[in-house]
């Protein structure tokens, strides 16, 4: 690496997300120069320890610590403060993870192509220019808010990362989607002890879900206290002295609901915008994902796309997937690829969380195939005292089997500790292990896992 201003790296990381933290890491380990350039201060580690899945998870976990006796505000403050503690710790141990090691460092500034080597970052007198055999683009994803009439306008519209970040627990909060983001909020706000709203476009919540496994998602955020709109077209936001007012339609009938926190939770589009990526030659996808091949290589092949920003699914565990794929092309021997993901599971983390992997009941049978069933709610399982113990026995289990091979083809756990079990599960399907295996198998007591000695047996269709 040369003067101040102007440096040369192997390798240069664009944004200190999970995939790109990691790759850092690992190839300066491997004595390769790494410059990592994050625009942020606030966001070394990147969204998931900063403002995404650390704060949110933690936030899920103080909201269901709350005794009716709290204080709702001052509860929430000082739940607010523990999650600064530890996004602060986080983001200094993320930084000095790759500032400390002795080939690597961290630029801050906002990074832009100026070729498809050379990056500028920053601007004016301290602009520095990074010049790079190889290059990883690694910069996220960011909400999007929806284009209704005076929303972006509104004084109480709030981005997730302001949510979490205000120790002022709004009153009454409106959620604009209830996927992934505006469930999770609308569920630890809710146990926070605010009014919480959400207007769902869709039909039904979780529409990608069977029907049962949604309406029991339902029946537990609606038992909570949580509104819930479905079939709802935002029509406009209006601000008033004492709030904000949301005008929607359900079925041609209009109906208005009052916010102090209105809460766009519509998705998350890929951030390429002030990059340059034109001056690179880096192409986009119709979608406005970085276009990039099953082994991450963009339309420049020395330059990667990691993450969000690729268009692929959102979440960090596919980040850090990501970065063991690059990985391999620039360390190893360049066989592994996107291609070869398989039961990738997932986790809403509502109280209780649903995991989810594979196929649902409805595609394995649009598909076909011939499944065997096996269901049961969590409260009836004998096997899993640990629902008792831990008072928490709302929810269901739910297998799709394969009549014939006895291969686990999909799975929909909404219970407690789900987030865990359905890394087995996924595992097992990886690895051919049956289900009846999986039923056989010797677990801990009292645990959740227990549960799969008893629920494959519970079978509620065959055909
Ligand atoms: C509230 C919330 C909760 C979530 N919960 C979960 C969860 O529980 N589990 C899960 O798996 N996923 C969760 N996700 C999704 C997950 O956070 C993302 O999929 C993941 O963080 C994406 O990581 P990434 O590697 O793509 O980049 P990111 O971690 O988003 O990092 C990108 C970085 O690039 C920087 N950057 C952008 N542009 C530039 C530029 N031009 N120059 C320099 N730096 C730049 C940004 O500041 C940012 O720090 C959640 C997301 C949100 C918003
Ligand atoms: N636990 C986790 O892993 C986790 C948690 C939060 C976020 N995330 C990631 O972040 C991504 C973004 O989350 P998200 O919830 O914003 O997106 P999402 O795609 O999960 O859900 C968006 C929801 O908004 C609805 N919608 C779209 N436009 C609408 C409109 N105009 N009015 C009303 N409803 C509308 C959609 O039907 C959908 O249900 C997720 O897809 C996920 O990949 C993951």
């Amino acid at each position: 690496m040369d003067h101040d201003n102007q440096l040369t790296a192997d390798v240069i990381v664009i944004g200190f997300g999970k995939g790109g933290k990691t790759a850092a890491r690992v190839l300066a380990d491997a004595g390769r120069s790494v410059v990592l350039v994050e625009r942020s201060a606030n966001m070394y580690g990147g969204t998931c320890p900063n403002v995404g899945c650390v704060p949110s998870k933690m936030l899920v976990h103080y909201s269901g610590e709350r005794r009716l006796e709290d204080d709702a505000q001052e509860f929430f403050a000082k739940s607010i403060a523990g999650v600064r503690e530890l996004t602060t710790a986080f983001r200094a141990g993320n930084f000095a993870a790759i500032d400390g090691r002795p080939t690597a460092m961290v630029l801050t500034g906002t990074a832009r192509f100026l070729d498809e080597h050379t990056v500028s970052v920053g601007e004016g007198d301290d602009a520095v220019t990074v010049t790079g055999a190889t290059i990883l683009i690694n910069t996220g994803s960011e909400a999007i808010v929806p284009a209704v009439p005076g929303l972006a306008e509104s004084t109480r519209l709030v981005s997730s990362t302001e949510l979490i970040q205000n120790d002022h627990l709004p009153r009454r909060l409106v959620v604009i989607g209830g996927g992934y983001l505006g469930l999770e909020f609308a569920s630890i706000y809710r146990h926070f002890g605010a009014e919480v709203t959400v207007l769902e476009s869709a039909e039904r919540l979780l529409p990608r879900e069977d029907d049962d496994v949604a309406a029991a998602v339902t029946g537990i955020l609606a038992g909570d206290g949580i509104r819930i709109i479905t079939g709802a077209t935002v029509l406009d936001v209006r601000d008033e002295e004492a709030g904000s007012i949301v005008r929607y339609e359900v079925d041609g009938d209009s109906g208005e609901v009052e916010a102090d926190a209105l809460l766009p939770a519509t998705g998350r589009r890929p951030v390429i915008e002030g990059l340059g990526l034109e001056a690179a030659g880096v192409e986009l996808t119709e979608r406005g994902g970085i276009r990039v091949d099953e082994h991450l290589r963009t339309s420049r092949p020395h330059i990667f796309a990691l993450g969000d920003v690729n268009g692929g699914e959102q979440f960090t565990y596919i980040s850090l997937d990501d970065a063991r794929i690059v990985l391999d092309q620039l360390l190893g021997s360049g066989e592994r690829a996107t291609t070869d993901r398989v039961a990738v599971p997932h986790t809403l983390f509502t109280t209780p969380p649903l995991a989810t992997v594979g196929l649902t009941e409805r595609r394995a049978r649009t598909e076909g195939r011939r499944v065997r069933v096996a269901r049961e709610n969590v409260a009836d399982i004998v096997a899993m005292p640990r629902a008792y113990a831990m008072e928490e026995t709302r929810g269901l289990m739910k297998f799709i089997v394969d009549s014939d091979t006895d291969l686990i083809l999909g799975a929909a756990l909404l219970s407690i500790d789900a987030q865990e079990l359905v890394n087995t599960v996924a595992l097992a399907m990886r690895h051919g292990i049956t289900a009846t295996q999986l039923r056989d198998s010797i677990y801990t007591h009292p645990s959740s896992t227990e549960a799969f000695n008893e629920v494959f047996d519970n079978i509620v269709s065959e055909a």
